[in-house]
């Protein structure tokens, strides 16, 4: 029975879980923080992959590494940061995305060359940014990697080149993913200079060793991991609420939305991850709860006891500025206030916009794949809350499968693992066992109030960034 290693190296934290390679059991896990901030010295991602790994990594053949997807590592020629690496959710880089998709002929000429139109959160805009914002910083730029080609490498032998998969590397926004190839190209337009770029590792390679001889994967971008970890097959839908709101699906061919509303990436089976993102989920509680004073439990508690359409208290939690919809200056909307209005009605008012904004995504994305829908599965660290559990499914307005609790980006690149150390053409047969179903009556009230204020013409910034996309040239 050997062991492999899984390790998600996420917005927040790092989560390391050891892994019986035959039947994917989990025999051991621990996790380490990250600082907060969308500006982090990427060291600290190592320091936390040293911590979570400790005790575990010994033990194990194989280890992957999953990681937040997108934002930008940059590298100097002896390999040590030339700033902190700019992540997902740091929309400073949002004109430099609007000009980008000008500069490649519009939106849907953006999609068509990388599958995605560009938005704040994809690497090149972080380039551009750093071009025209730091341009010492970004002369200095020798090698461009991902958070996870960053890590992975940190785990191979010294002196290893940096790799990557077709996963990780389709956010990048100089990846031409329908094809499976970096567009070099691209990364000089928006640098100024050609960076060195990771090396690609094909889906179940073995992509390096450590310095003990323990095979190493590519890794991949969280979401792909989620989608391995998960064994997601077409037509199943997963929604993920952590940092990120996620909902993605997997499929054989690659789309090419260029309104930008789905993203198409590729996934780390050979396939394609079509998939719609919010800056916005988890940090919408978390910041509720500190408002009221109470903790998780407390703050579910609270939502329960208010009524569906949380007595008409309605808001748009673009805190952090938003993605989907793309209006990255956005701030929080509040409306329908009153003196009735109760600390209950607050609460409510929280896990009902955070579902709406995830219920528009599965809409979205089922819209845009021709598969129809077969399962919708739940995962992320806001599915600890009672409430989460009891509302998803009226909100979403469809039955939901709960996977028992577990880190699924952390046991899908374990499955990466296991299948690089197999030298299988595919990964292993890990049974899921546990989902629960959850269902309640669809509260389709909630979901129009919350669409009206957020396509309201009052609303201060409707315009601004969908004007701009919608007016690129075809
Ligand atoms: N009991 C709970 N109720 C609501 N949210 C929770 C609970 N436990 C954890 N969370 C939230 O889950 C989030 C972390 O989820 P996770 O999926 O690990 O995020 P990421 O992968 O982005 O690092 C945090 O914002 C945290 O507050
Ligand atoms: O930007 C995206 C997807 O395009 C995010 O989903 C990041 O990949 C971060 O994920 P979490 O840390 O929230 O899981």
């Amino acid at each position: 029975m050997p062991l492999v290693l899984g390790v998600d190296s996420s917005t927040q934290s790092t989560k390391a879980v050891l892994v019986d390679a035959d039947d994917g059991t989990v025999v051991a896990h621990r996790t380490a923080p990250h600082p907060a901030g969308t500006e982090v010295d990427p060291r600290a991602w190592l320091a936390a992959f040293d911590d979570a790994t400790s005790g575990l990594i010994d033990r194990a053949a194989a280890v992957a590494v999953g990681g937040q997807q997108h934002g930008l590592v940059a590298l100097d020629g002896t390999g040590v940061p030339v700033r902190d690496a700019l992540l997902w959710n740091d929309t400073r880089s949002a004109a430099a995305a609007r000009d980008l998709i000008e500069e490649m002929g519009g939106a849907q000429a953006c999609a068509d060359a990388i599958g995605s139109v560009l938005v704040a959160s994809f690497t090149a805009t972080k380039l551009r940014w750093l071009r025209d914002n730091e341009p010492a910083n970004a002369g200095r730029v020798a090698e461009v990697l991902l958070p996870h080609d960053y890590v992975s490498r940190h785990a191979a032998r010294p002196g290893t080149p940096a790799f990557t998969d077709r996963g990780d590397a389709s956010g990048t926004g100089y990846f031409a993913t329908a094809e499976g190839a970096w567009r070099p190209d691209l990364a000089k337009a928006a640098l100024g200079h050609e960076p060195a770029l990771p090396a690609v590792v094909a889906p179940g390679a073995v992509a390096a060793h450590t310095v003990t001889d323990q095979v190493v994967a590519a890794g991949t971008g969280d979401n792909m991991g989620a989608a391995l970890g998960l064994d997601l097959r077409p037509g199943d839908v997963l929604v993920s609420i952590g940092t990120s709101g996620v909902a993605s699906t997997v499929s054989r061919s690659p789309i090419a939305d260029g309104t930008g509303t789905v993203t198409g990436f590729a996934d780390a089976s050979g396939g394609f991850l079509p998939m719609v993102t919010t800056m916005n989920a988890a940090g919408i509680l978390d910041l509720q709860a500190k408002w009221l004073g109470v903790d998780h439990d407390h703050l579910a508690m609270l939502a329960m006891q208010s009524r569906p359409g949380a007595g008409g208290v309605t808001f748009l939690p673009y805190y952090g500025g938003e993605r989907t919809p793309n209006r990255p200056d956005a701030t929080g909307t509040w409306t329908g206030l009153t003196t009735r209005t109760t600390r209950a009605d607050l609460a409510r008012a929280a896990f009902e916009a955070m579902l709406c904004a995830l219920a528009d995504a599965v809409d979205a994305l089922l819209a845009a794949i021709p598969e129809s829908p077969r399962r919708v599965l739940l995962v992320g660290g806001a599915t600890r809350s009672p409430a989460v559990r009891a509302l998803a499914p009226a909100i979403l307005g469809r039955p939901v499968l709960l996977p028992p609790p577990g880190e699924y980006v952390a046991l899908g690149a374990a499955r990466q693992a296991a299948w690089a150390l197999s030298g299988a053409a595919t990964p292993p047969d890990w049974p899921l066992a546990g989902t629960e179903t959850l269902d309640a009556a669809p509260q389709v009230a909630v979901r129009a109030a919350y669409a009206a204020l957020r396509d309201s013409p009052s609303n201060p910034h409707l315009e601004h960034v969908e004007a701009s996309v919608r007016s690129a040239p075809k």
